[in-house]
């Protein structure tokens, strides 16, 4: 991987800046932070057509902003575009550029330069853009679908809210076990440089999945009898898993498919509607193992099938909060 320095693109080893003397890998915080609002007068007022998704279909910071496109109806209001696959030295490359389709493909990180021309930092997907000031809004997935969950709903009259008032909660404090022990977890299990960051990592994983598997053998979801924001950020690690980190990334004590809950936990989310075309689980495999073996050699298996039935609806659930009752 690589960063812009200064505007100009600077080739290095994958993470190598996030890897620390000690073998630790440690996650640099995304810079690019504004919000799209309702309101008209704002710097990005939410309007249809006028925001574009760069994403990946392996990142699983991106797969959060997909699911919620979907999940709150926004198919035709918010347009995407999905890098090439694989990660190659030039970093995310698409087949069209903000202007139209580009000979040869255009890499992200001219559009970090559109932004600013003295940009330095990572080039990430997911990357929410504006057409219209040809600014990029926000390049943090965790704000993203934030935005997404309520920033449209006057535009799409979608009332669905997977962050409600009464659970934030209980929303963030799983939030905040799952994304350093689950979803950052695995990367800091898969960029480890020694033996002592790798352990410490994998063992904090598989601790994480063994709290979240004795909750939802108890309750249908995360927070309880409704599906919210934290389900969807656990998900997009967890189809990621026995196909992508479970080899790639060296998290293999167990298997999701080797967990009672999140086995079928994982299939109802999956299951659940307009998620499918959200995942395609041999391009996942293909991401990992092509960031990950020096030959880019991609491992046969495992074959998953997500579609079986998911048993979940012996414990109580409600579905979805709606916002106004
Ligand atoms: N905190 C960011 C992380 C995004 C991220 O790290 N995306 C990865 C792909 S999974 C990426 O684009 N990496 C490119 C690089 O590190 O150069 C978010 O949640 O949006």
């Amino acid at each position: 991987m690589a960063q812009l320095v200064d505007g100009k693109w600077v080739d290095t080893l994958p993470a190598a800046e996030e890897i620390g003397a000690d073998g630790r890998f440690r996650r640099i915080d995304s810079p690019l932070r504004e919000w799209i609002s309702p309101d008209p007068a704002a710097s990005f007022p939410a309007e249809a057509g006028r925001y574009h998704l760069w994403v990946a279909a392996v990142c699983p910071w991106a797969a959060r902003t997909t699911a919620f496109r979907v999940l709150k109806g926004l198919e035709d209001v918010i347009t995407v575009s999905f890098a090439r696959p694989g990660l190659p030295k030039e970093g995310w490359i698409f087949d069209e550029g903000p202007d139209g389709p580009v000979e040869g493909g255009y890499p992200l990180h001219r559009l970090y330069v559109e932004h600013d021309p003295n940009f330095t930092g990572k080039v990430t997907v997911p990357t929410l853009w504006d057409k219209k000031q040809r600014r990029i809004v926000n390049n943090e997935s965790s704000e993203i679908i934030r935005m997404l969950n309520s920033a449209f709903d006057g535009v799409t009259g979608n009332r669905l809210d997977f962050y409600p008032e009464v659970l934030r909660a209980e929303i963030e404090r799983w939030n905040g076990l799952i994304y350093p022990g689950l979803n950052n977890g695995v990367y800091r299990s898969g960029f480890a440089s020694t033996q002592a960051a790798y352990d410490e990592a994998v063992r904090e994983v598989f601790a994480t999945l063994d709290t979240m598997e004795e909750h939802l053998s108890r309750h249908r979801y995360l927070a309880g009898e409704f599906l919210t924001e934290a389900d969807w950020r656990a998900f997009t690690s967890l189809v990621r898993f026995d196909v992508g980190y479970h080899g790639a990334f060296k998290c293999n004590l167990r298997r999701i498919e080797d967990y009672p809950a999140l086995r079928g936990y994982l299939r109802e989310l999956y299951q659940w509607p307009g998620i499918a075309s959200t995942v395609d689980l041999e391009l996942i495999k293909f991401g990992y193992w092509f960031l990950s073996d020096r030959n880019h050699i991609v491992a046969i298996g495992p074959r998953l099938d997500l579609t079986t039935p998911h048993e979940r609806g012996r414990l109580p659930g409600q579905g979805v909060w709606k916002r106004g009752g």
